[in-house]
């Protein structure tokens, strides 16, 4: 009795205490997994650090953005002239993310590079000098300790459905299987549209479906990359439309009154993007006048997309399918910075609009005096961006005065960048599985509370027997 009373107690210990003791170990010993991507954009390049707890069960663990750096200077697609300097232009922030996540880690951390719209030009102008730029920013990568999975051009429609999957990863969209959010990405050199559309995008334009099984429900998307209508680049078209005539100066609705500023026609009509030809004039440059004035500037906007025909039932612009939008949407990257600092987040279209116009108008001199801290470029660039961008969403993709209020301008979801980068790496690691993980019908916690009531009563049970048996035993062996 005694042996048997020993071997439950040690029983016990077993079930009891010493998984207790394993639970609290895994807890101080759940260190966390982590993964690197490179978003190398037509603008800039920045380094993005994923972490999650390294559980058995990769699904319960949300993954979170926990460092960015931004590489100083431009996107790698400028190193086109110095081909090899692109990978040295990564190394501080490299040696940063070698720093940041722990060093028994680094072997087991995947480490990508994804080059968007600016590289895609490149390739398109010169492929031997995109490729260049690539084995130089390879080369780096290959050299750091982390587990380095490969840089590449990625494709439009990645882009586009790798964002969407960010947006509604990060809002726990897809877990729930409930509605979802359809994403709008502005960039320097190109724009992304994603949402849900039903299911006869593939019939009518295959080239703009995406299908996704995630977590046991299909998701049928419409998405598609406008090559060349990222800001900066929809700017040289605007440019290029207002200097036909190659006159020595243009008004530029766009622009600040009082804004002037020399410009070569190279840096206007050097780009892939823009058709129209260099008009045939001797001189070099032209002097870019503002004349701060926002209607004007929508319609100079409006005569860069082609309306003229659709082959499809619709279309938004350039003879490209779009299914009718079905909201809400996430609008960020440069839809974000630009409808930020004009304060136009929020608000009804007629409202953005009047915004807009009062301070498109007011001069140049003010507007720097009012902002001494924000890059001149990107100030004298705004009254253009916010109209570009009102132009974009109402004429470009049909966003009317009520499905206005539908899209919401985000930069981040709890914490995390929304852009392309972590639905890809999210893809890539295979973390997000097809069928939905058998849920078990407790929560972790649920079950640690279990055990310890479970303990607690073998532990009466026990304390009862020794109670009521022990004199029982004593007595037999007095009565012997
Ligand atoms: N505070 C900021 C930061 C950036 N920008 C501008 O926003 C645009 C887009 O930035 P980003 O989304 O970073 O573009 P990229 O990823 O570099 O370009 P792409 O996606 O087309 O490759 C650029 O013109 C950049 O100059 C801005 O106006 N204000
Ligand atoms: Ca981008």
């Amino acid at each position: 009795m005694e042996h048997r009373t020993g071997t439950m107690v040690v029983c016990l210990k077993h079930v009891g205490i010493t998984d207790w003791v394993r639970e609290v170990e895994n807890v101080s010993l759940s260190i966390s997994q982590y993964g690197i991507v490179l978003d190398a954009g037509s603008s800039h390049t920045a380094v993005y650090i994923y972490e999650w707890p390294a559980e058995k069960d990769n699904d319960t663990g949300r993954v979170q953005q926990t460092h960015s750096c931004k590489v100083q200077g431009a996107g790698i697609s400028s190193y086109s002239v110095f081909p090899g300097q692109a990978g040295a232009s990564l190394k501080s922030c490299m040696k940063e993310a070698e720093s940041l996540i722990p060093l028994s880690r680094h072997l087991e951390t995947p480490l990508y590079l994804g080059a968007t719209a600016g590289m895609r030009l490149l390739r398109m102008e010169n492929q031997s000098l995109s490729d260049q730029v690539l084995w130089s920013v390879e080369e780096v990568l290959q050299s750091s300790p982390f587990s380095y999975q490969g840089a590449r051009i990625i494709t439009g429609q990645e882009e586009g459905a790798f964002g969407w999957v960010t947006v509604n990863y990060l809002s726990d969209r897809l877990k729930q299987g409930s509605g979802t959010t359809g994403a709008l990405d502005l960039g320097g050199a190109s724009t992304q549209i994603s949402f849900v559309a039903n299911q006869d995008v593939a019939e009518e334009s295959a080239e703009n479906a995406v299908t996704f099984r995630l977590y046991g429900n299909d998701y049928f998307l419409y998405t598609h990359s406008f090559l060349c209508y990222g800001k900066d680049q929809a700017l040289k078209l605007a440019l290029a439309q207002q200097t036909q005539s190659g006159d020595s100066s243009v008004l530029d609705p766009c622009f600040h009154p009082g804004y002037s500023v020399d410009r070569s026609y190279f840096s206007v009509y050097s780009s892939p993007c823009v058709m129209a030809g260099k008009p045939l004039v001797s001189r070099d440059s032209f002097t870019h006048v503002g004349a701060g004035n926002a209607s004007l500037c929508q319609e100079v906007v409006r005569r860069i997309f082609n309306f003229s025909s659709c082959s499809f039932s619709r279309c938004s612009f350039n003879r490209v399918y779009q299914p009718p939008l079905q909201g809400p949407f996430g609008a960020f990257s440069a839809f974000y910075f630009v409808m930020n600092f004009l304060n136009l987040t929020s608000g009804s279209l007629e409202s953005s609009r009047e915004k807009l116009e009062r301070y498109c108008s007011r001069p140049w001199t003010q507007i720097k005096q009012q902002h001494p801290d924000v890059k001149e470029k990107y100030l004298a660039e705004y009254c253009f961006s916010g109209s570009y961008i009102l132009s974009l969403l109402t004429d470009g993709y049909n966003f009317t005065s009520d499905t206005w209020t539908d899209i919401t301008f985000i930069k981040k979801i709890s914490g995390s960048d929304a852009g392309w980068t972590l639905g890809y790496m999210l893809n890539l690691t295979n973390m997000i599985p097809a069928e939905a993980p058998d849920t078990p019908p407790l929560p972790h916690a649920g079950y640690v509370t279990l055990l310890f009531f479970i303990s607690l009563l073998l532990f009466f049970l026990l304390f009862l027997c020794f109670r009521f048996l022990w004199p029982h035993r004593n007595s037999q062996t007095q009565m012997i």
